[in-house]
C-alpha cells in the first residue's frame, strides 16, 4: 500500500524546513486532488486562479491593515494566509519554491 502522506509535510523537520513541507504537500493536493480538500479545490474548476488571486489581493489588504493597527498577531496570521496563496500560485503556474530561492538569492 502506498504511503498517503508521502511527499507531503511531517512535524519531525526542522521548523525553517515548513515552507518546503507545505509546498510539497500543495503539490500533492494538486496531484492527487482529495475530497475535501480547500488545497484542491483551488486547482478545479470548484475555485480555480481567479479565487487564488483574489485570495491573494483580500489577504494583502488584510495584512495592510493589520500593519496599520500595529496588531502584529493579525499581521503574522494573515502574511501566513498570503504566503499559503501565493505558494498555491507558484504550483499553478509551474514554478516551484526553489524559483523564489534562486530569484532571492540572486539579489544578495
Ligand atoms: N496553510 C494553509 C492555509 N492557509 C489558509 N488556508 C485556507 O484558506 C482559506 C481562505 O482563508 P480565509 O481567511 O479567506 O477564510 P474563509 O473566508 O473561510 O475562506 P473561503 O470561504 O473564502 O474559502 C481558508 O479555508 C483557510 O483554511 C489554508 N489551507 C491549507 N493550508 C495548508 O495546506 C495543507 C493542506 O490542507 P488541505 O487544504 O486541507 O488539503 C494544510 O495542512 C495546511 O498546512
Amino acid at each position: 500500500m502506498s504511503d498517503p502522506t508521502e511527499g507531503e509535510a511531517t512535524r519531525d523537520e526542522p521548523p525553517e524546513a515548513v515552507l518546503d513541507e507545505l509546498f510539497a504537500t500543495i503539490e500533492s493536493r494538486q496531484e492527487e486532488l482529495p475530497e475535501g480538500s480547500y488545497t484542491a479545490s483551488l486547482f478545479t474548476h470548484e475555485k480555480g486562479e481567479n479565487a487564488v488571486l483574489e485570495k491573494i489581493g483580500e489577504e494583502t489588504t488584510e495584512a495592510i491593515l493589520a500593519a496599520k493597527d500595529d496588531d502584529r498577531e493579525e499581521l503574522t496570521a494573515e502574511s501566513a494566509d498570503l504566503v499559503y496563496h501565493l505558494l498555491v500560485l507558484f504550483a499553478m503556474k509551474d514554478l516551484d519554491i526553489d524559483d523564489l530561492r534562486a530569484e532571492l538569492r540572486e539579489r544578495f
